[in-house]
């Protein structure tokens, strides 16, 4: 079984993946630590987030956890990856990896932007984890501070914003609503309420 989970930033896709892929035994792909890594790689190598050819050629070369997790997490990655995430030919080099993973026997989850469009359209399990940009800037602080990043909420809540409307708004592979894809508002929910509803919309999918 192939599980797609697509939303906006902060909505709780990560968390909702990894419960999902522990509970099923499924392999597991965070698929935004792929965009996260190549934008590492082009600020370590100081080349422009917006070289097109040069963040397609890191690209290509770039090998999932050749970069430390941590490095990856920090506040500014997320603006920087949707940076080069915006790039098609960047999106084009990625393909294949991602492909590969979700074609595992017995099937994988993935989480992003583009996993129910564009990289498994076929998956059997399509959910779209989505929250207020309120709910969603108010758990990104939360993260940061307890990873010892003190943030103000509002300036959490402009990036979450501009990050949105960059994702949604680009030529290739936009952040959308896949049209067979269930909605999953966690905006009220706990984590473990979350669980409780996507496993009711996989077992309801049979
Ligand atoms: N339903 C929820 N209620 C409260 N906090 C949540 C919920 N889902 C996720 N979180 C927390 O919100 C933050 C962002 O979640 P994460 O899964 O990383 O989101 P995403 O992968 O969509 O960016 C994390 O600190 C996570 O623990
Ligand atoms: N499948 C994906 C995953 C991430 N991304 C991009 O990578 C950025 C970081 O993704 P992420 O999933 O790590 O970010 P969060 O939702 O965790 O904040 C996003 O804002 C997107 O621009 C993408 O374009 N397609």
């Amino acid at each position: 079984m192939i599980i797609a989970i697509d939303g906006p930033a902060a909505s709780g896709k990560g968390t909702l993946a990894k419960r999902l892929a522990a509970h099923f035994g499924l392999p597991y792909l965070d698929t935004g630590m792929l965009y996260r890594g190549v934008a590492r790689v082009m600020l370590d190598d100081g080349l422009p987030l917006g070289d097109e050819a040069a963040a397609e050629a890191v690209a290509q070369s770039f090998r999932p956890g050749s970069v430390d997790e941590e490095r990856l997490r920090g506040r500014e990655m997320g603006e920087a990856a949707s940076v080069v995430a915006a790039h098609p030919r960047v999106r084009t080099a990625l393909l294949a990896l991602q492909k590969t993973f979700a074609s595992q026997p017995g099937g994988a989850v993935l989480d992003g932007r583009d996993i129910g469009t564009v990289i498994c359209p076929d998956a059997e399990v399509k959910l779209f984890v989505t929250a207020t940009p309120e709910v969603r800037a108010a758990r990104r602080a939360q993260e940061f501070a307890s990873r010892g990043e003190p943030v103000s909420l509002d300036d959490i809540l402009v990036e979450i914003r501009q990050r949105d409307e960059r994702d949604s708004h680009r030529s290739s592979a936009p952040l959308v609503v896949a049209s067979d894809a269930v909605v999953l508002d966690t905006s009220a929910l706990d984590i473990a309420g979350v669980v409780t509803a996507a496993l009711a919309v996989i077992a309801a999918r049979g």
